[in-house]
């Protein structure tokens, strides 16, 4: 893999060899770093390994070989409960389908990630004054009126909306890193386009590295860097990562 050592990194994996429990081996990446406030383009074929990725820069999976540092936090030395404490504190995550819960409001959707971090909640409440009220300004920042639409199930709002308010989510109480598992495949091409762009400015007001996978190729050139999983091959050798 081609790649150049970031200064100031965010994230650094170093001969990183993951494989599920009777699988082959899915990644095998020497060196990837990310920079803090990065934005980065991850892409790849089907089942070349991207949300297996996430899961490892999110703490979820630990390789069976290598290091993940994030923050300058070695994750694979962490227990369970402080990995999920870390990714608790530390990142943001859009689903595809983002998973809002509709049996909570809007606002008690986005305060979510507060209820299980106190430090985000402590640095949204630095922000905005209450939750509630940082949650309100987000959503505003993202272009939707909150005092409008909390009265509605957020199974009833547009997928533009949701999205939207998946992203309110993700972001409140500053994470350092946002990672997005395609949140735009459900969007037409204008729509994605200037949905990023609010994301983007998003990402760099709160601080926030981003992380964002996709299928969209055309997408790849709004972003500071792309990264690309090759597919794995018919005899299980590694696939290895390639800065784009
Ligand atoms: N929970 C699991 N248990 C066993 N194997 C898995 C599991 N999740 C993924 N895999 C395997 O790991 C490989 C990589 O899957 P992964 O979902 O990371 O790929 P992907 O690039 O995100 O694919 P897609 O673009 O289709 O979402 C695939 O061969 C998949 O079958």
């Amino acid at each position: 893999m081609t790649e150049k050592p970031a200064t100031d990194s965010i994230i650094t994996l170093r001969d990183l060899r993951f494989a599920w429990p009777r699988g082959h081996d899915v990644l095998e990446i020497p060196l990837l770093q990310v920079a803090r406030g990065e934005r980065l383009f991850l892409q790849g074929p089907s089942g070349s390994g991207k949300s297996t990725l996430l899961g490892l820069l999110g703490g979820v999976l630990i390789p069976q070989h290598g290091s993940i540092e994030v923050l300058g936090q070695s994750l694979e030395k962490f227990s369970g409960s402080l990995r999920d404490r870390f990714r608790a504190d530390h990142i943001g995550f859009v689903f595809q389908m983002f998973n809002l819960l509709p049996y909570l409001s809007l606002i008690e959707n986005i305060t979510l990630p507060c209820r299980f971090s106190p430090t985000r909640a402590k640095r949204a409440q630095a922000n905005g004054g209450s939750l509630q009220d940082e949650a309100t300004r987000l959503l505003r920042e993202l272009g939707l009126d909150a005092t409008a639409l909390n009265q509605r199930s957020t199974s009833e709002l547009s997928v533009g909306q949701q999205q939207r308010v998946a992203v309110a989510r993700a972001l409140i109480g500053a994470p350092e890193i946002l990672i997005a598992d395609e949140p735009t495949s459900a969007l037409d091409s204008d729509t994605r386009v200037s949905f990023l762009k609010l994301l983007f400015d998003e990402c760099t007001r709160v601080g926030t590295t981003l992380i964002f996978v996709s299928h969209d190729l055309g997408l790849a050139p709004l972003f500071s860097r792309t990264l690309k999983l090759a597919a794995i091959n018919r005899a299980g050798s590694f696939a290895t990562a390639t800065a784009a």
